[in-house]
């Protein structure tokens, strides 16, 4: 055999202990190199997304640390408008233009869950727990959420989503001046706590704050080594799987302690356990969703307010339509009820249906700010999208940008201008998804971001000042190259409060 004549050949250059290690070893390495060589040689035709010239290595880090402007470089050095990369031992093809996102969103083999899986990496994993959820029990989380948000269960939790938000509103003091993207976050996770989670962990402030720095500790410690070589116990991982087992703790002694208890609550805790459903599937809709919720929603919120701060004129028009909302549907005891129980007082479906001012600005909000790439796993045969080859088990990923920040479609599309027109062909806006995959929380997350905008416009005036109190200009720009929060240089804006007194609120303006 070829080793056995390799040993006694290397013997005669090398010491013994090296030369047996090495007769072993070699005939490994000389495979893994054909294989390597046949990979690089594989025959490339016309269907085949150009390759980023670019070594391996050097295209991890701003993947992972300047996505935006890594993608953005990848179209102009490739000259294409698909291109493909490697990422380790992953191809990734990265998509753009009107047929690649039209396909792209179309196509049924792109599985949602096996990209985020590999290419991203910012749901906590738990060996045995989150990490091993099958589409099963994937399924039926989905299932669960969409009863979360039923219309029986977002009337009961609106008067509470409204506690929340005024609790957390007046502890900021006021007047003063907030953060808008510490303090909404901070204020989004709270009301996502209590409409995903339970009330045990929801009324407990100084728990829910420990539970959104675990989650922060997560997205710090989501890096390129932790991402994607997930068995590696680099610092980072570790760092990851301890935070991971403390959310786990805390989630599962919530249920534990409920169930224990034998009392009924009404909280969505309550609903899956009286569905009778086993303990993955409760600690992975709480410990997810949460983290899929409470993210979007709280940067959502912060450039929502961001921008109504800067921009007056729609912040006179979104508090003209909740006055007017509020004058509709109170019940004519204004005077005696607080901002909270005269909000409360508005039926879920006036919150969801008439109100075009707060959709419109939700929508535009979106559009320029949620730097998202989706990202899939071609989980079935071998596919095209806009005539370029996807071979089974290879990453495909759609920039956000290419149609949000797209001036044939969105004319000068960094200004924020709710009115543009909704009325755009499939895939040319994708705020909440597109085809196959959109948004499964969408209705709770409008809501919440529609009852905190109607307390802060009620409650307060505000404008955006910089660090010397002045308006700044220009006006912030969303960073897209922070795929999380997108947020602007820290200290480059604040927002400026001063109360509107309860019950005397200015009947035209600010
Ligand atoms: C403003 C807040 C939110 C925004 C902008 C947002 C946006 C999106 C987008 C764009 C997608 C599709 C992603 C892709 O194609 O790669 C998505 C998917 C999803 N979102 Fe949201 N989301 C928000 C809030 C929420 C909330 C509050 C929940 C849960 C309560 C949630 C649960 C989900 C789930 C489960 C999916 C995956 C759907 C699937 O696998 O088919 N989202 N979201």
């Amino acid at each position: 055999m070829y080793p056995l004549g390799l040993l006694p050949l290397l013997q005669a250059w090398i010491p013994d202990y090296a030369a047996v290690k090495l007769s072993i070893a070699l005939p490994g390495i000389i495979l893994l190199a054909l294989l390597w060589s046949l990979a690089e040689n594989q025959e490339e035709d016309d269907t085949t997304p150009t390759a980023l010239p670019l070594s391996g290595l050097s295209t991890i880090w701003p993947f992972f640390k300047s996505r935006f402007d890594f993608l953005a470089r990848g179209f102009q050095l490739t000259g294409r408008s698909i291109f493909q990369f490697n990422l380790l031992q992953n191809t990734v093809v990265v998509v753009s233009g009107e047929s690649g996102r039209n396909d792209f969103f179309s196509c049924r083999g792109l599985d949602i869950n096996e990209g985020f899986k590999v290419l991203s990496g910012a749901i906590p994993m738990l060996p045995g727990i989150t990490s091993d959820l099958q589409a099963r029990r994937i399924a039926l989380i989905h299932k669960r959420l969409a009863a979360a948000q039923n219309s029986d269960r977002l009337t009961r939790l609106l008067p509470q989503i409204l506690g929340d938000a005024e609790r957390v509103i007046c502890s900021w003091g006021y007047p003063g001046t907030i953060d808008p993207f510490s303090h909404m976050p901070a204020l989004l996770f709270q009301t996502t706590v209590r409409s995903l989670s339970c009330h045990e962990i929801a009324d407990d402030a100084a728990l829910v704050a420990r539970l959104r720095k675990l989650y922060d500790r997560l997205d710090s410690s989501t890096t390129p080594a932790s991402v994607l070589l997930p068995w590696f116990p680099s610092p980072s991982m570790l760092s990851k799987l301890y935070a991971s087992k403390q959310v786990y703790d805390i989630v599962n002694g919530a249920i534990n302690a409920r169930v224990q208890s034998g009392v009924s609550r009404d909280d969505t805790l309550q609903m899956l356990v009286d569905h009778g459903d086993d303990k993955l599937v409760i600690v992975g809709f709480i410990m997810g969703l949460l983290v899929a919720g409470a993210r979007s929603t709280g940067t959502t919120a912060s450039w929502m307010t961001t921008c109504l701060g800067g921009h007056p004129e729609w912040k006179h028009k979104a508090r003209a339509e909740v006055r007017a909302l509020l004058s509709d549907c109170s019940a004519g005891n204004v005077a005696s009820s607080s901002l909270k129980e005269q909000l409360a007082a508005i039926p879920l479906e006036a919150w969801e249906d008439h109100t075009p001012v707060l959709d419109k600005i939700i929508r535009e909000t979106l559009r320029l700010a949620q730097p998202h790439t989706a990202m899939r796993r071609n989980v079935g045969p071998e596919t095209y999208i806009n005539g370029m080859r996807i071979p089974s088990g290879a990453y495909v990923v759609y920039p956000f940008s290419d149609v949000h920040l797209n001036s044939t479609l969105y004319p000068d599309p960094w200004r924020f201008d709710p009115d543009r027109s909704d009325r755009v062909a499939p895939y040319e806006y994708v705020g909440w998804g597109g085809g196959k995959t959109v948004c499964l929380g969408q209705r709770l997350a409008k809501l919440q971001l529609k009852l905190i905008a109607a307390m802060l416009l009620l409650k307060f005036d505000f404008i955006l000042v910089d660090v010397n109190g002045r308006t700044p200009n220009p006006l912030p720009r969303p960073n897209w190259n922070d795929t999380l929060t997108c947020k602007p240089p820290i200290g480059s804006c604040y927002l400026q409060f001063q109360s509107i007194s309860e019950g005397k609120i200015e009947k035209d303006g600010p």
